[in-house]
């Protein structure tokens, strides 16, 4: 029987080797992780994250073939292929600080690798990793390897939260890097192997290594600019009358462009494309590319740039203050359908009026009030390591930031009501009700696009939505101060 280990029981880690053990039976499925916590949530019935889909497979394999484990060592000694899914966070200081990878999670897995192996071993990148990390960590493992014989792959993730499950049965791609040399091809082809008990054959690429690595951030790169491209056009639509949602479908239809991915928000969050665009720059900068390197970092700045015109639309329409005024928060989560708050643009919009001493009240289905005062307390990047090592929330926080148990309870005597989070259930709220209960003028700042601009204006909101044409109210109020 192949035995696979997968180190890190992550958002990826996690689902990808569920999806692994499911469809591949004659596989045993080992995750490993130094996160006591998380080993023991992904062994009960509330799993550490939520995914829709993802209880259905675990339940389907766990204790199958599928195991979640904190013996690191003996598993990683056990196995024939090693998956590493450990965080690969921005830098916070030293050199390349707030750009480059941080690899030091990445280097311990890599040194405990060659530690603790017996047997020759397929070592897979599954984590998110500069080009050319394939080559450290080659080194690593031949420097310590004591007769063991080590192949390293590059096996980018693609899937996105929310959908990952769906994403891992049917994936656009599954890219597969190796090393050009018999042993290499070797390797790539166990791996192609296991992946072939349901991709189809002509979705699953091989390339070298390096190409692999650079195809993972010129993705994340490509994807994260559309949004920008698209927020970009939505401050113009905003200053000249067009709507973003006509704009975003007529260039859309063009088949060269394609419709997904254009849907102007209040910018983009997420673990990744933030990171992942900030090792792009770095990595431009050390080849001595200046200019590749702005043109990736102008995707961060207008991302950025959204963010705080969000946050200056709410204050300037309020009469240019919020202090004290009570704001309702609708979604804290980065996208729908996920409990993942990291690097999500509420965490920078909550911030910006609590900044403006606003009193802030936050409704997300998925995000418990522990989470939110973690994320607000918390410096830019320490939210990508490893829990334990993350500092602790701020209890003054506690006095300007309430959670609410739904959207009603988050409204109720609010001045203004922002949605962060494009949540199902917030394009069907009864917004009378609402209304009703708020502060007038009530005010509502859509940052997602969710509800009916005209139904509400006939409630009597004063309505924002990112990219529309302004309401009257807010035509003459400067967007960025
Ligand atoms: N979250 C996502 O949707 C995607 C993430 N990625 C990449 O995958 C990698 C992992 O991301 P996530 O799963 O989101 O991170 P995560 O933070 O959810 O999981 C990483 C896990 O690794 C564990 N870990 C760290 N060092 C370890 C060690 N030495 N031994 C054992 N366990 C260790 C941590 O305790 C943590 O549970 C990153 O490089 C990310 O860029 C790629 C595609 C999608
Ligand atoms: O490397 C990663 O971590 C992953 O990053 C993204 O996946 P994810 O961040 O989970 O979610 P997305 O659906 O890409 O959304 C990212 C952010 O962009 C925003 N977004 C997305 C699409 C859009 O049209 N507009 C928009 O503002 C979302 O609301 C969210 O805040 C990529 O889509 C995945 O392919 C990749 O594997």
């Amino acid at each position: 029987m192949v035995k696979i280990c997968c180190i890190g029981a992550g958002y990826v880690g996690g689902p990808t080797m569920a999806v692994i053990a499911l469809k591949c039976p004659a596989i045993e499925v080992v995750v490993v992780d130094i996160s006591e916590q998380r080993i023991a949530g992904w062994n009960s019935e509330r799993l550490p994250i939520y995914e829709p889909g993802l209880d259905d497979v675990v339940r389907q394999c766990r204790g199958r073939n599928l195991f979640f484990s904190t013996e690191v060592h003996r598993h990683v000694g056990d196995a024939d292929i090693v998956f590493v899914s450990v965080n690969t966070p921005t830098k916070t200081c030293g050199l390349g600080a707030g750009k480059a990878a941080d690899l030091t999670y990445w280097e311990s897995a890599a040194r405990m690798i060659a530690d603790v192996s017996r047997s020759d071993k397929i070592v897979v990148e599954k984590s998110t990793v500069p080009v050319k990390t394939a080559e450290a960590i080659e080194k690593i493992l031949v420097h310590n390897s004591r007769g063991v014989r080590y192949q390293i792959l590059s096996n980018p993730e693609f899937l996105a939260e929310g959908t990952a499950i769906q994403d891992l049965f049917a994936p656009d791609r599954v890219l597969i890097g190796g090393r050009e040399t018999p042993e290499g091809r070797a390797a790539v082809k166990a791996l192609k192997d296991v992946y072939a008990q349901w991709v189809p054959e002509e979705r699953i690429i091989t390339t070298n290594l390096w190409s692999a690595e650079l195809s993972k951030l010129a993705a994340n790169a490509f994807l994260a600019q559309r949004i920008s491209s698209v927020n970009a056009i939505s401050a113009l639509c905003e200053a000249t009358g067009a709507d973003v949602t006509q704009v975003a479908h007529s260039v859309g239809k063009d088949a060269r462009i394609g419709p997904r991915f254009l849907s102007a928000s209040v910018g983009f969050g997420g673990s990744c494309f933030q990171k992942d665009i900030l090792n792009l720059v770095y990595i431009c900068e050390c080849y001595g590319l200046p200019e590749v390197a702005g043109y990736w970092r102008e995707v961060i700045r207008i991302n950025d740039y959204q963010k705080s015109r969000f946050v200056n639309r709410v204050v300037s329409s309020m009469f240019n203050t919020v202090a004290g005024k009570k704001v309702a928060v609708l979604g804290f989560a980065f996208k729908k359908d996920t409990g993942d708050t990291r690097e999500t643009p509420a965490i920078d919009v909550c911030k910006g009026l609590l900044g403006d001493k606003a009193v802030v009240s936050i409704y997300d289905p998925q995000v418990t009030g522990e989470q939110v005062s973690r994320d607000l307390a918390m410096n830019k990047f320490d939210w990508d390591h490893p829990r334990h090592l993350q500092p602790l929330s701020d209890s003054d926080l506690a006095k300007q930031v309430g959670m609410a148990a739904d959207a009603y309870e988050a409204a109720r005597d609010a001045h203004a009501v922002c949605i962060l989070t494009e949540w199902d259930e917030f394009r069907s709220l009864d917004y009378k009700r609402m209304f009703d209960a708020m502060h007038k003028p009530a005010f509502i700042f859509d940052g997602r696009n969710v509800v009916d601009v005209a139904k509400l204006r006939e409630i009597g909101f004063v309505v924002y939505s990112i990219g529309k044409p302004l309401d009257d109210w807010l035509k003459d109020m400067p967007a960025v101060a």
